[in-house]
């Protein structure tokens, strides 16, 4: 037991929002929703998937043959370089009704030819080649555009509408509203505190150590003391980078180890496809100072207390503030103790 135990609230300095931690609410009785999480016995090719190698997708397109990583560009991009200025349909002079045009570039990543391979099911050579095309990509958008967001969906429960492995990139010029309030409180912590706020976090943690759930070289795995999601963890570089196309070789090798790792611990937490979206946050490509931003990914899974039973982001976390039902501490004792084993290789938690 951690010595959390009780209901109390935690800040959060990247975004300043609150948490509602009452670690007592998990042994409440769950007569709720249960999710689908069968067992996937999914093909290692299937003809209909069009993120498959060789097979076409929703416009014709004929995928190559791929025999490593395959990007495309988003059939159906949520961004696309078309500018429609929309001063033509709403003049931008009223401060309650602001809008403006939006452009940008979509790409989806497949992370291998293998229909049927997540990121833990792949060897650290294989998740290095992901992390290597996450590199290349984000070393040719934030060329041109300020913003630029790798991430991916896991699992139907996060929307995910393709089986296939693969995570996405959407870039754009304009600053999301994340990117903006991390940006702004690492600014502020800067200013008043003379540090990089990631940078004195990671330190705190690797010397606290009971919310660390795994540590190389260059990267710590931490149950962040703030996280909102039960199983929420935040990816950290332990070295003064910024942005994802400033990786050397040993940070993108210990990267690799550090996924496979976590990736795999997470799928041993319930011996299942361990659904979650993560994504990184690099300092926007168009500052003259970035020092105060420190790369960082965040994984956000929704599963709580089984295959099935998710935490539900509802009723007071979309009207007051999030909430969570067991301690980060906790969660990450579980994370640490669970098995870098996958669970398909013969390993099942007692
Ligand atoms: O022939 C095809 C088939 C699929 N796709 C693209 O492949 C992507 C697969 O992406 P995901 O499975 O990660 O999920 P989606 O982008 O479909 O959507 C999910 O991720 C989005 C971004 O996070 C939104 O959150 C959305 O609500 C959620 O359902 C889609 O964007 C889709 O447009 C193509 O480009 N061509
Ligand atoms: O109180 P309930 O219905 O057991 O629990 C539900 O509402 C709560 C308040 O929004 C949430 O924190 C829980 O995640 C949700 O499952
Ligand atoms: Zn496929």
């Amino acid at each position: 037991m951690s010595q959390f135990e009780f209901t109390h609230r935690r800040k959060n300095p990247l975004t300043g929002k609150w948490v509602l931690v009452s670690p007592h609410r998990n042994n409440r009785p769950w007569l709720g929703a249960t999710e689908q999480n069968a067992p996937s016995n999914l093909p290692e090719y299937k003809s209909t998937c069009p993120l498959c190698p060789g097979n076409h997708r929703a416009n014709d397109t004929c995928n190559p043959a791929y025999d490593n990583t395959f990007v495309f560009t988003n059939d159906f991009g949520a961004l696309t370089t078309q500018a429609t200025d929309p001063s033509a349909v709403l003049n931008n002079d009223n401060p309650l009704f602001e809008i403006e045009q939006a452009t940008g570039e979509c790409r989806v990543i497949c992370f291998s030819p293998k229909h049927n391979k997540t990121l833990p099911e792949l060897s650290v050579a294989e998740i290095r080649a992901v992390v290597d095309t996450w590199k290349q990509n984000y070393i040719e958008l934030s060329a041109q555009y300020a913003c630029v967001h790798i991430f991916e969906n896991k699992g139907e429960v996060m929307g995910c509408s393709q089986p296939h492995p693969h995570g996405q990139v959407w870039a754009h010029n304009h600053l999301s509203t994340e990117i903006q309030l991390e940006q702004d409180n690492q600014r502020t912590y800067q200013q008043n505190h003379g540090g990089n706020l990631l940078g004195d976090y990671v330190k705190h943690e690797s010397a606290d150590g009971e919310r660390v759930v795994y540590e190389n070289e260059h990267w710590l795995v931490i149950v962040p003391f703030w996280a909102a999601w039960p199983f929420e963890t935040l990816l950290v570089c332990k070295d003064d980078i910024r942005q994802f196309g400033q990786l050397t070789d040993t940070q993108s090798t210990t990267l690799a180890e550090a996924i496979k790792v976590l990736t795999t611990r997470y799928d041993n937490v319930f011996n299942c496809s361990f659904p979650y979206s993560m994504g990184w946050h690099s300092a926007p490509s168009n500052l003259t100072d970035n020092s105060y931003w420190r790369l960082h990914a965040h994984f956000y899974p929704p599963l709580l207390r089984s295959a099935t039973v998710k935490k539900h982001m509802v009723g007071y976390e979309m009207l007051a503030e999030s909430q969570r039902d067991l301690s980060p501490e906790t969660a990450a004792k579980i994370l640490k103790n669970a098995s870098d084993i996958h669970y398909s290789q013969g390993n099942h938690n007692e």
